[in-house]
């Protein structure tokens, strides 16, 4: 687009990817502290005295407001306020819940057993609430900026930050709370602090986007969509939809077996494959640390300066360029791994660094399959194929007990987590007119939480069941909790065939480009 023809901030490519990170924040720290509990599992049983059922119960009731409208309610405030207020206010409530659950853990509102678990429940609550509604108000901005640009790489970004805060969340807790429960709520709820007042300077901009596209309306007579308020008609004929149906349904049996294992990943590691929880020592952290900040900034240096290139115009027209620039790229990781070879090892002898490898990897595929959905389409093909990768990662977790089969399905499981959401998203923006989208995705969330709280608690449950009489410390049998996801991934490939028939009829284009909508 020239200059002449840049109407809006919007039309400004730097501007887009500029605001996408000012959101993101949000999106990084609520994904952070969403799953760092995953990371201190075993800590929150021998330091906190926390069953597996206890662990599950403050996951599965992290979503109970969600359940029961929470979301939805979340969208129709979204609807009236817009999205600048909606952001403030539900990130104002993850704020809370994350400072209530910290104060909780600290013993703040009493050091025994069950004072700690219900008031990090409370805060849960009021967290999760916050973190679905932010989710929706996220998607709802990034259609705002990025429709007609790349919608599906951007939401593939965004999804990126939400990993790369659970990978660290997982990954660091252990780290950070220095073998203590409490600096890790802490740390993780400061985050959502640091992200809210990104999400403010944000505002600024979504301010002047509204008044620029306000002014542009006013002159030209132009009627935009109206964003339409909820009615609980809509939410009948969203269901009515068979696309938008088996879309939901598919999005609940999907997380139901991805969200609530990466739970407890860390655990099955250690129990099953024994993999370590133990902390390195000082020595070793400020040698590997020095090692991993030399070399990542290398690494970033390259990586920026890769970008500046890949945002000049036409760079990538040229085919020796493309080829410089994927040898550089290709040069610099395999020195990059070379470096880290040592904090590589260590790291993948611990449960939850390994664990944290899952998000970690959807970092690099999502956006990889975000371009592939944008460019060729095929979306449901490839929520097929998600499906049928979750299905062999599942296997390769609980009845098989080799530990290198065991790095192909967590490799698997990482590829189904990118190939899915990067196909599923975009698509519901294909099968729901856009002033509905917020209704949809509100709808689709509270589904989800639904399934998501069966199996946070029910995983937790029963894994206790199966294991009744073994004591804390002593190796737990996950194959029956694991075994049980297997059958999500079934009922997934069932309905992604049902998405993909009833897409062939209903003409939503699910296996065309985005960007030739
Ligand atoms: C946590 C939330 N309910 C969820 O499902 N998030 C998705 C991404 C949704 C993005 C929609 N543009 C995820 O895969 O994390």
């Amino acid at each position: 687009m020239t200059e002449t023809l840049k109407r809006t901030l919007r039309d400004s490519s730097a501007m887009r990817w500029a605001m996408l990170i000012l959101l993101s924040g949000l999106t990084f720290s609520t994904y952070w502290f969403q799953d760092f509990f995953s990371g201190l599992k075993g800590l929150m049983g021998s330091e906190m005295g926390f069953s597996s059922e206890e662990f599950g119960r403050i996951l599965a009731l992290t979503t109970i407001a969600n359940m029961f409208g929470m979301i939805i309610i979340g969208g129709i405030m979204l609807d009236k306020w817009g999205i600048r207020v909606a952001g403030i206010v539900f990130g104002g409530i993850a704020v809370l819940g994350g400072a209530i659950s910290a104060l909780a853990a600290s013993g703040f509102f009493g050091s025994d057993h069950g004072s700690m678990l219900n008031m990090i429940i409370v805060g849960r609550i009021l967290f999760g609430s916050g973190l679905e509604v932010v989710c929706v108000v996220a998607t709802r901005t990034i259609v705002k900026w990025f429709k007609g640009y790349d919608l599906a790489l951007a939401m593939a970004i965004n999804m990126g930050f939400g990993r790369l805060g659970s990978a660290m969340g997982t990954a660091l807790s252990l780290d950070i709370g220095g073998g203590h429960v409490s600096p890790a709520v802490t740390f993780a709820a400061t985050l959502i602090g640091l992200a809210l007042i990104m999400f403010l300077i944000y505002t600024v901009f979504d301010i002047k986007l509204d008044k620029q596209e306000k002014a542009i309306s006013d002159k030209s007579g132009e009627v935009c969509d109206p964003e339409e308020d909820f009615k609980f008609s809509d939410l009948i004929t969203l269901i009515k939809n068979k696309s938008f149906l088996y879309i939901a349904l598919l999005c609940v049996t999907f997380y139901a077996a991805i969200f609530p294992f990466m739970q407890y990943a860390p655990d099955l590691l250690i129990n099953k494959f024994g993999f370590t929880q133990n902390l390195p020592q000082a020595g070793e952290v400020i040698l590997w640390g020095s090692k991993a900040i030399g070399a990542s900034s290398i690494y970033l240096i390259f990586f920026l300066f890769a970008i500046l290139f890949a945002v000049v115009p036409n760079n990538f027209e040229n085919k020796k360029t493309r080829f410089l620039f994927k040898s550089g790229a290709l040069i610099a990781f395999c020195f990059y791994l070379f470096v880290m070879k040592d904090i590589l090892a260590i790291w993948l002898d611990n449960g939850a660094k390994t664990a944290s490898l899952i998000p970690l990897g959807t970092i690099i595929f999502t956006p990889i399959f975000g371009n592939y959905v944008d460019k060729k389409g095929k979306a449901a093909s490839l929520m097929i194929l998600g499906s049928l990768l979750l299905i062999f990662a599942h296997i390769s977790l609980s009845i098989l007990d080799n530990v290198y089969i065991a790095y192909f399905g967590l490799l698997s499981l990482g590829v189904a987590f990118s190939l899915v959401p990067a196909a599923m998203w975009p698509s519901v923006a294909k099968i729901v007119a856009e002033n509905r989208l917020g209704t949809a995705y509100a709808t689709m969330f509270t589904l989800q939480n639904w399934g998501l709280f069966l199996f946070f608690w029910g995983i937790g449950a029963l894994l206790d069941f199966v294991n009744q009489g073994i004591p804390e410390g002593q190796p737990k049998d996950y194959t029956i909790p694991i075994l049980v996801l297997v059958g999500c991934g079934f009922i997934s490939i069932f309905l992604s065939f049902l998405l993909k028939k009833a897409d062939r009829k209903q003409n939503y284009g699910l296996e065309l480009p985005s960007n030739s909508n």
